[in-house]
């Protein structure tokens, strides 16, 4: 039941209380066309709890012309708290204020007013079992109901939050309403600064983009916010909570939730931010990767909840994000835990996983590229980035599946081998894809004047690749960047166009999309190794390209080992084998029976060449 509270209320359902003078059937009714037929006095479809308190204070209770009033103002509005309730849509006309229900006010989801003793007791235990859809201990239900001064719009809402799993503290001196609401805004977890030259210069957020967001409203009332207005964006989560899984066995959910509320200068919660933005954007807050400053665009005037406010986000790259081990300080502990088909991901893996999918996102959002010369490695580099992204997800949702598959089931369930083995084939495809991208910017180099054959742009990319790897030369360690990361430029103007503060021999960062790692440090392809495995695609001519290579980098033999035994050409040779010369320049071609003859005609065909074909 949680994510319902994440998301926001369908706009076209609403969420009524109604007059202690006609209850409610206990149970609502299961559609909105079902409802739709209900007698008016069941379901009420009109103005409810919209004011603000203030104006409300000032309203006699059991006044019908202000209520009609109300009623005038409210005819046609569809929104509510209501949390997907199901209700009639809104009737075209108000029906009529009853024994004055309508001083019923402010519909917040958090709990933040000072009002007090205003609120009618209309506390419908059923019909709040009902509308929850779960059968709460009694204790639980007066916890809640206690938090909710007795209101039953806020229970739902306080059910939802999952606030009332850890007690408030209930204070008699102190109304409920007042108490602080049980969404806690995450603590923040600082990391120590590493002391890394280039990020000394960093500032401990750099702005890297904006976008804009229709958030939508958790309270409704007048002039709480207004058109450029700042807002603060804040993480809300709900406490971990204690549940009872099968055979009665207790344990913690820490269903981790994305609630991103937004608040006013004054801190009050105005609304949130829809889920499919909070969902990414909660990751790369709590991992402290970014801060978002967020900036009033529009609100209507009379804010009703469910009302969308839109807002423009302003992301900066926190500088925690660019040092190494800022995620494994989150979380410590490895629980990786090993099923008997699969290895679970430790909580770092799913860390990394969802970070890498909330820059990706972000990255959308802002519209940032990865800086590239060549559009065709862009495009390949961002279609690369957007799945992997997608094959994160997916794992995510399959993973929910099994694993509510594998909570209904006592015994191990193997038909998820078989899903974990398709998504190890994705990624390993997309692996595939990103190898494929081809680096415009490698840099090449000519073969040896002895080689006869033209080499093509891409083998004289490999025969440098080559050289560089045979020579291990320090010169061209730099110059490549590893395959899998992505380089930025941080923006030099923000959004509104003004210049940005540039830092000092940091133009650029790094992101590897399939960590989710960020750096500013250039990831340079390792070059610490000598040889490697030269893997074109089939027919590319790697026959050819390592022929340009023994033509390219022949040693010359050293004067001074002639005379010893330190070169294995000067080994003795056997006194009767004819034919036998010394070969200062021999490359050994180990192949295969049948591709044997191909080398000796390639390597005639590639100039001066003397070839000697052993079978052994
Ligand atoms: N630069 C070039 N100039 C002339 N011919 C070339 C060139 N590059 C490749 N070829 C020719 O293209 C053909 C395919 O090359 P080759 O068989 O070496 O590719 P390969 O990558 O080794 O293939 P496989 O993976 O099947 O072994 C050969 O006949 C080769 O001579």
């Amino acid at each position: 039941m949680r994510e319902d509270v994440e998301q926001r209320p369908s706009k076209r359902q609403r969420f009524f209380t109604d007059s202690p003078s006609s209850p409610l059937p206990t149970k609502p009714r299961g559609t909105d066309a079902s409802l739709a037929h209900c007698p008016e006095h069941e379901y009420r479809t009109d103005h409810v709890a919209t004011l603000e308190p203030p104006s409300l204070d000032r309203i006699p209770k059991s006044s019908p012309r202000l209520e009609d009033e109300i009623d005038q103002q409210h005819t046609g509005v569809q929104t509510t708290e209501s949390l997907g309730l199901p209700i009639a849509d809104a009737a075209p006309t108000p029906s009529p204020p009853q024994n004055g229900i309508d001083r019923q006010i402010e519909e917040e989801v958090t709990i933040n007013t000072t009002a007090t003793n205003t609120i009618p007791d209309i506390f419908d235990v059923d019909l709040f079992t009902s509308i929850v859809g779960e059968q709460l201990p009694a204790d639980s239900i007066k916890i809640i109901q206690s938090a909710a001064s007795n209101n039953l719009e806020r229970a739902v809402n306080i059910y939802f939050d999952g606030s009332w799993k850890k007690p408030v503290q209930i204070n008699g001196n102190v109304p409920a309403r007042s108490r602080k609401p049980a969404l806690l805004v995450q603590p923040s977890l600082e990391t120590p600064v590493e002391n890394e030259s280039v990020l000394r210069h960093q500032p401990p957020a750099r702005y890297v983009g904006a976008f804009g967001v229709g958030a939508w409203a958790t309270r409704s009332g007048f002039g709480f916010l207004k058109h450029g207005d700042p807002v603060n964006i804040e993480r809300a989560r709900s406490q971990p909570t204690m549940k009872r899984g099968r055979g009665g066995k207790s344990f913690i959910n820490n269903k981790s939730d994305v609630l991103t509320r937004f608040t006013n200068t004054s801190g009050q919660e105005i609304g949130r931010l829809p889920l499919e933005t909070a969902e990414w954007v909660s990751t790369l807050i709590d991992q402290k990767i970014c801060r978002f400053e967020g900036v009033c665009v529009f609100v209507p005037d009379r804010v009703r909840v469910n009302d969308t406010i839109y807002l423009q986000l302003r992301v900066y790259l926190r500088k925690e994000a660019f040092q190494s081990g800022a995620l494994a300080a989150l979380n410590t502990d490895d629980n990786r835990s090993t099923g008997l088909f699969e290895e679970k991901e430790s909580t770092e893996e799913k860390n990394l996983r969802l970070r890498q999918v909330g820059l990706v996102k972000l990255f959308h959002e802002i519209n940032l590229h990865p800086t590239s010369t060549n559009p065709t490695t862009e495009k390949h580099k961002r279609d690369g980035i957007l799945r992997a992204a997608e094959i994160a997800e997916q794992y995510d949702n399959t993973k929910k599946e099994k694993d509510k598959l594998k909570s209904n089931k006592d015994s191990n369930d193997s038909s998820g081998e078989d899903d974990s083995e398709e998504l190890e084939e994705d990624q390993l495809d997309t692996l595939y894809q990103k190898a494929q991208s081809f680096d415009f910017n490698m840099p090449a180099a000519d073969p040896a004047s002895s080689f006869t054959l033209d080499l093509r742009k891409y083998q004289q990319q490999a025969l440098y690749w080559m050289l560089s790897k045979e020579k291990d030369s320090k010169q061209t360690r730099e110059k490549s960047m590893h395959p899998l990361w992505e380089e930025y430029t941080w923006p030099r103007k923000n959004v509104d166009d003004k210049d940005l503060p540039q830092v000092k021999n940091i133009d650029h960062f790094y992101v590897n999309p399939y960590s989710g790692d960020i750096s500013v440090d250039f990831p340079a392809q390792e070059q610490h190794c000598r040889g490697g495995i030269l893997a074109d695609e089939m027919g590319l001519g790697k026959t050819i390209e390592m022929l340009s290579l023994v033509h390219s980098h022949r040693v010359e033999p050293d004067p001074r080992v002639s005379n010893g035994l330190n070169s294995v050409n000067d080994l003795a040779r056997m006194p009767n084998a004819s034919g036998v010369v010394p070969a200062p320049y021999t490359t050994l071609v180990v192949a295969p029976t049948s591709l044997i003859s191909q080398w000796e005609s390639e390597a005639l065909k590639a100039g001066t060449l003397r070839v000697l074909v052993y079978y052994g």
